[in-house]
Order: C-alpha cells, then sequence, then structure tokens
C-alpha cells in the first residue's frame, strides 16, 4: 500500500522539524501534564528521521517514558500532536501498533516456561500472524538475538542480559518498520551492555529505524547516527551526533607552571573562554585549528612561558550538553 505523509498545517521552516514522509516518528509541541499537575513533557517537537539509530538521551525523570507512551498510544497527550510511521497517535494505534517492535520497561515473561515457549506465546497472541509458520518465526528470532543454545532454557534462570535479548526476540518477531527500545541496557553488565548495543547496530543495518532511550551519553554516541536531549521535560537539541558533538568543540589545554602568563599570551592569540585551574589553562581554541594552534603554541613557548603539555580535548556530547545547559550530565540511578 502507498503511504502518504501528510503535512501538518503551518509546517515549514522554522516552525519546528520537518515532518516529511522520511520521518518516522513526528511530534508537535507534544506535552504531558500528569493528574498531580506535574509536567513531565512540554512542548516537544521530536523529528525522527527513517533509517536512523536515535537516541532519545535525558536524565533520569526528564520525560523519556512519558514521550515514549504517547509516542506508542498508552497514554493520551495533554496537548500536541504526535505522529508515527504517518499516521496520528492514538487514533492510529491499530494499525501502527502491529509495524512497531517495542521493549518497554523490560519485557513481560514467564518465568516458568523456556524462552522458545515464550516466544511461541507472543506469536499465537498475535491475530496476524500464521500458526503454520509459527515455529520457524520463532526460531529465526531466537537465532536473531543469539539464543538458540539457550532456547530450552526456562526464563527465569536467563541472565538480566538475555531477558532483554528474548525481549527484543518477541519484538522481531514480525518484520518492523521501526523498533522503541526504552533504556535496553539498563541493569546491564558490560557485556550485556556489548550485546545489546552490536544487536542494535545489526538491526539497523537492515534498514530498521531504531528509537531507543538512554541515561548514557557514551552509549548514545557508540550506536546512535542521530540523536534528540531532553532535560526536565523539553527539549534541549536534536540532529546527527556527529554535528551535536562538533557543535561543542574540543577545549585546547595548556598545562604549565605558568598560568597567568599562558593566559594572557592566550587571549592576545585569540583564544576564547579562558580558564584558569591551577597549572592548567583551557580556553576555545581559534577556528583554523591545524595553522593556529601551532602559533598558538609558539607564541607561549617565545613569551617565556613554561609549557609542560598542550593539546586540543575531544568533544563529546556531554560537552555539549554542558554547553547547552550549564549543568552536568546527572546519571543517578
Ligand atoms: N504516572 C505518573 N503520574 C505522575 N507523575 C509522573 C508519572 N509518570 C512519571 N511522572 C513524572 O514525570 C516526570 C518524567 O518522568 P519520566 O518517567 O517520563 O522520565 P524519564 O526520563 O523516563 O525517567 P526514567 O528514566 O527515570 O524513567 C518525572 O518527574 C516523573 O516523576
Amino acid at each position: 500500500m502507498a503511504e502518504r505523509s501528510t503535512a501538518e498545517p503551518g509546517s515549514g521552516p522554522g516552525t519546528g522539524p520537518e515532518a516529511g514522509p522520511d520521518t518516522v516518528i513526528a511530534t508537535r509541541a507534544l506535552t504531558k501534564r500528569y493528574r498531580g499537575g506535574q509536567l513531565a513533557v512540554d512542548g516537544l517537537d521530536l523529528a525522527v528521521p527513517a533509517g536512523s539509530v536515535f537516541g532519545f538521551l535525558g536524565p533520569n525523570g526528564s520525560g523519556k517514558t512519558t514521550t515514549i507512551r504517547m509516542l506508542m498510544g498508552l497514554i493520551e497527550p495533554t496537548s500536541g500532536t504526535a505522529r508515527v510511521l504517518g499516521q496520528p497517535m492514538p487514533r492510529a494505534t491499530r494499525t501502527v501498533l502491529p509495524q512497531v517492535g517495542a521493549l518497554i520497561e523490560g519485557p513481560a515473561l514467564y518465568g516458568f516456561l523456556s524462552g522458545r515457549d515464550n516466544l511461541l506465546r507472543y506469536d499465537s497472541a498475535d491475530p496476524t500472524a500464521d500458526p503454520r509458520t509459527r515455529r520457524t518465526r520463532v526460531a529465526a528470532a531466537l537465532d536473531r538475538v543469539g539464543l538458540t543454545a539457550a532456547a530450552s532454557k526456562k526464563a527465569k534462570a536467563y541472565s538480566l542480559g538475555m531477558k532483554q535479548r528474548l525481549g527484543l526476540a518477541a519484538a522481531l518477531l514480525q518484520p518492523r518498520r521501526l523498533l522503541v527500545l526504552d533504556e535496553p541496557t539498563n541493569g546491564l553488565d558490560p557485556q550485556g551492555m556489548r550485546e545489546i548495543r552490536s544487536l542494535v547496530r545489526e538491526l539497523a543495518s537492515d534498514g530498521t529505524t531504531v528509537f531507543l532511550s538512554s541515561h548514557l551519553l557514551d552509549e548514545i554516541e557508540q550506536v546512535c547516527t542521530h540523536a534528540a536531549v531532553m532535560a526536565q521535560g523539553r527539549l534541549i537539541i536534536q540532529g546527527p551526533v556527529a554535528e551535536l558533538a562538533a557543535g561543542a568543540r574540543g577545549r585546547l589545554v595548556v598545562t604549565t607552571p605558568d598560568p597567568g602568563d599562558a593566559a594572557r599570551v592566550l587571549k592576545e592569540q585569540g583564544v576564547a573562554d579562558v580558564v584558569v585551574t591551577e597549572d592548567r589553562v583551557t580556553g576555545e581554541p581559534p577556528d583554523d585549528r591545524d595553522r593556529d594552534l601551532a602559533e598558538v603554541n609558539a607564541a607561549l613557548v617565545s613569551a617565556g612561558v613554561r609549557v609542560r603539555g598542550f593539546g586540543v580535548e575531544r568533544a563529546s556530547l556531554e560537552d555539549a550538553f554542558v554547553a547547552l545547559t550549564g549543568e552536568g550530565f546527572d546519571v543517578a540511578g
């Protein structure tokens, strides 16, 4: 069936992200205020491009789960709109959800059933799934997540990582255009995290759009092509990860026993935002990095500054976050 995207009235440059045919998730001014008065999501304009691995990043309590619940039609927004696969949510929940694999707040599994039997159960609960091909489908899903060897074990004997992978297998029983994963590596050990991350990369390489929430910056940097950063219910920034990190440029760091002189020379050389902390002097490097940094270093030396260390620290998403919010990234919990 051909699919058309319907442009929102008033959409256009300057009114937020475009919701074109290649946008898998698009929200406009999406807002949720809970009954107790808590404003959990505040005017969110989100645009998730098709084929992206989209990281939805924010500290605990920033509104990620609430957003996902609205996107999946589990709760009604207080105001604003959400479109998933071009359809309005929650109105189109019934047509949209079969095309979406979701892993939200941990998979619901029967511990006394084997991994395979859990999947057989999931598959038989899907009225569109052909019972004649059920076993093949389940075997393929188990294989996909690397659980074939453990398929006959009871789910309660699975590690947390295996349970997450089984949950992913359930989400993958049918071909999906979109996978929505809420904190898929939460509580996993480093090995479990690596397994889920490489699985996500693999799924994305087949063309599935993956939307995953996380409070871990380095996770987003490792697996995502795009990201949106939330804080206190609001969207701070979104875009390709490389651009977000590049937006916060690395800082020039000079280590010297002459910090006062170094700071003066750096300012003369066009280094902005110079900060002195004991024997470290940092600042924003001038634009043309390769040429200017050699000159900056030479200027320090010829001014008699004893330079012990000189370099640029790589900018990370965390730098971008701090630059945008003036806050550190709280990863508690
Ligand atoms: N059912 C609810 N009723 C009232 N307030 C809620 C409810 N669910 C969440 N909140 C509040 O809304 C805010 C956003 O919570 P939400 O769970 O969406 O954030 P989150 O970014 O997903 O955090 P976490 O990673 O801890 O789940 C929080 O202040 C939370 O306490």
